[in-house]
């Protein structure tokens, strides 16, 4: 199998910039898979900007599309997949996840999310007045789902994102039920 043993799909979970499209793309391309993003596909599927859809549809009509994509691309083999940050949020949906691949939840202190996320305004939910106690209670809610759907936790705020797809390329062989990576 070209991920891991075991493994055909791997799907990224995690906040806003916790890292699932840098480290997907760069796990992909070190195992000869195809990296898709849930969200590039809803942009290239639409046309538009993520902004753009929640402008239009509001956010229950982005979900819709997102839980749609997710379907579709989970039902591929030999493929990685980075989710949107509230694609857990439906329960379809992580029964879908948990069920399909090997789910991998990259875990970020809000703190360092909302560094690497504030000048960034392509994220509709932080466009708020205060987007650093937004990142804290978003966190608080998902971070009991990403966890019940994970195989894998690791800690995606400790290094560079290059040693971050070393470990999970580690683990991949042993993947079999959750595992903590420190
Ligand atoms: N391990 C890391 N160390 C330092 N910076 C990182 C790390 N991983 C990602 N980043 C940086 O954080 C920002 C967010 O990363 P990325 O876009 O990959 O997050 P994401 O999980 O895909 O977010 P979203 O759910 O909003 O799409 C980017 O600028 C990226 O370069
Ligand atoms: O955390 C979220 O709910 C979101 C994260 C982004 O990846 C996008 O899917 C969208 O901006 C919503
Ligand atoms: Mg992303």
């Amino acid at each position: 199998m070209a991920i891991g043993f075991h493994v055909t799909c791997l799907i990224l979970i995690g906040m806003m910039g916790a890292g699932k499209t840098t480290i997907g793309r760069e796990l992909a391309k070190r195992r000869g898979v195809r990296f898709v993003d849930c969200d590039h596909e809803i942009i290239a599927r639409t046309g538009v900007t993520i902004p753009t859809i929640f402008e239009i549809e509001g956010e229950a009509g982005f979900r819709r599309r997102e839980t749609q994509v997710i379907d579709e691309l989970t039902r591929e083999s030999d493929i990685i997949i980075a989710t949107g940050g509230g694609a857990v949020l439906d329960e379809k949906n992580r029964e879908m996840l948990m069920q399909r691949g090997i789910v991998v939840y990259l875990n970020v202190a809000p703190q360092i999310l909302w560094e690497r996320t504030r000048n960034d305004r392509n994220r509709p939910l932080l466009n708020v007045e205060n987007p650093r106690a937004r990142i804290e209670e978003l966190y608080a809610v998902r971070d009991p789902l990403y966890r019940q759907v994970a195989d894998i936790i690791v800690d995606g705020g400790r290094c560079n994102p290059n040693s971050m797809v070393r470990q999970i390329e580690k683990v991949l062989p042993t993947l079999r039920k959750t595992t903590c990576i420190h």
